[in-house]
């Protein structure tokens, strides 16, 4: 990371009030009254309300609007197990994220348990103050036995960001990436380096929205995940293992349409790149420093469409496309779960985003005179005030479709409305 930027940072990091984000005080707090209201005695009726009906929680408490950005530290970002305490930046950039994009509350929650039971165990405790649980950061295998243990014993979306949020934008993207060059999802060969959280969410939704289990070769450190390779392999990657000849990375990227990088940074060459299929597809996601720059892709394939985690590259595809939103339409109707339909619609509708008309303050925001659908804009901008509109109504709709709605929402264009002029002052923008 370059000098100017790494000061910039810190910089930014230690500005007082230290960190991204601060808790406010929303109710008056100035008078006697007030505070008869705010705490005893006052404070004990919403409790006696709560006590004799649990459901009244979400009118009195700002549970039904707070979700916890749960970590363990061992899978932080393309940094490793760094541990909780130096994974707190990230975590409290999420729980800003949350805030800015969809007006959603958030403690950052950094434990040091790393093994199964004992991570549970923590974050079963804490249902009782939360809405929804954003696992983040937590690494593979472990981040797939916790999500589904948490999600059975849990009465509220839990959800784990880098296996579904990086999972939907990145099918958002292939969807409208295969839109550009004009291919079709069930007859590309797509390699995946990396078999980690993030990896293997992406090649099960890819699996659902049509591609063909056949053409896809997934890759960890030790090259391709074939049949038979290990004595005693994975469960979770056995379940991707291949029938190929291909051993390498290299290998198995010779005529391939997709490389989809969830691994580490300059893990793949551009002489790789160059023996790729015509028009390929390159989506280098690892963070903060993909498996190769966009400039040194182009270098080599004037016809790749290029894609990053980062956001100072065209095509961000960023688990932040997602996990706000998601959130929003799961908490606004009470889902008890983040469920399949949920993602998919999550994903139909941020692809569908990238063909409308862009914004100023859009634009304003990237410094950009225009922007249309296109090999550099397959994706919309997080900045963009109608993903809260169009992705978190979808959401919603498919919970009340699915039957995990525990408050249906009775006006759809109502609460699209409303989701509209939230996002409009959360961003400072007309609409
Ligand atoms: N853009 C986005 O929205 C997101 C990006 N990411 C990025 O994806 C990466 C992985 O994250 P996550 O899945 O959470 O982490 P995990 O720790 O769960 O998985 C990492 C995986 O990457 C593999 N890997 C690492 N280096 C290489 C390499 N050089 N060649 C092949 N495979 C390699 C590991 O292989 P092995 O199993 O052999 O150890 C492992 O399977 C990170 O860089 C992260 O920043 C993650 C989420 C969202
Ligand atoms: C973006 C993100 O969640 C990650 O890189 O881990
Ligand atoms: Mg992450």
């Amino acid at each position: 990371m370059n000098d100017q930027l790494r000061q910039d940072a810190l910089a930014y990091h230690a500005a007082l009030p230290r960190g991204k984000f601060q808790i406010s005080v929303t109710k008056p707090m100035t008078t006697q009254r007030d505070l008869a209201l705010a705490y005893s005695p006052g404070v004990a009726i919403p409790c006696e309300e709560i006590a004799a009906d649990p459901g009244q929680a979400h009118a009195y408490t700002m549970r039904g609007n707070l979700v916890a950005v749960i970590t363990n530290g061992t899978a932080v970002l393309g940094l490793g197990n760094i541990g909780p305490l130096a994974s707190k930046p990230v975590m409290e950039g999420k729980a800003a994220l949350f805030k800015r994009f969809a007006g959603i509350d958030v403690f950052d929650i950094e434990v040091s348990p790393t093994e199964i039971d004992a991570f549970c165990n923590v974050v079963e405790a804490l249902e009782p103050t939360f809405g929804g649980i954003n696992l983040e950061d937590i690494k593979a295998p472990e981040c797939f036995e916790i999500e589904q243990r948490l999600r059975r014993r849990m009465a509220i979306p839990v959800f784990h960001d880098d296996q579904h949020g990086t999972a939907i934008v990145c099918m958002a993207a292939v969807l409208n990436a295969l839109e550009v060059v004009g291919k079709a999802i069930g007859e590309v060969r797509i390699v995946v380096n990396g078999a980690g959280a993030a990896a293997l969410a992406c090649l099960d939704l890819l699996v659902g929205f049509g591609a063909d289990k056949r053409n896809i070769v997934a890759c960890d450190r030790k090259g391709v995940i074939y049949k038979g390779r290990d004595a005693n392999p994975d469960r979770y990657k056995q379940a991707h293992a291949c029938n190929t000849g291909a051993r390498t990375l290299a290998d198995a990227l010779k005529g391939a349409d997709i490389f989809i990088g969830l691994s580490s940074a300059g893990a793949v060459t551009p002489e790789m790149i160059a023996t790729m299929a015509p028009r390929p597809l390159i989506m280098a996601m690892a963070n903060p420093e993909p498996e190769i720059r966009p400039e040194a892709v182009h270098a080599v394939r004037g016809d790749a469409i290029v894609a990053t985690g980062r956001s100072d590259y065209p095509n961000q595809v960023n688990n932040v496309l997602c996990f706000p939103f998601i959130f929003r339409g799961a908490l606004d109707v009470g889902a008890t779960e983040i469920n399949e339909p949920m993602k998919r619609a999550c994903a139909e509708a941020i692809a569908a985003l990238a063909k409308a008309q862009p914004l100023d303050c859009v634009l304003a925001a990237y410094g950009a005179s225009g922007m249309s659908f296109g090999p550099d804009y397959i994706l919309p901008k997080p900045f963009d005030p109608r993903l809260i509109v169009d992705v978190s109504s979808a959401v919603a709709q498919a919970a009340m479709d699915t039957g995990v709605a525990t408050r249906p929402i009775a006006d759809m264009a109502a609460y699209r409305a409303s989701l509209a002029s939230y996002g409009a002052s959360l961003t400072g923008a007309g609409g």
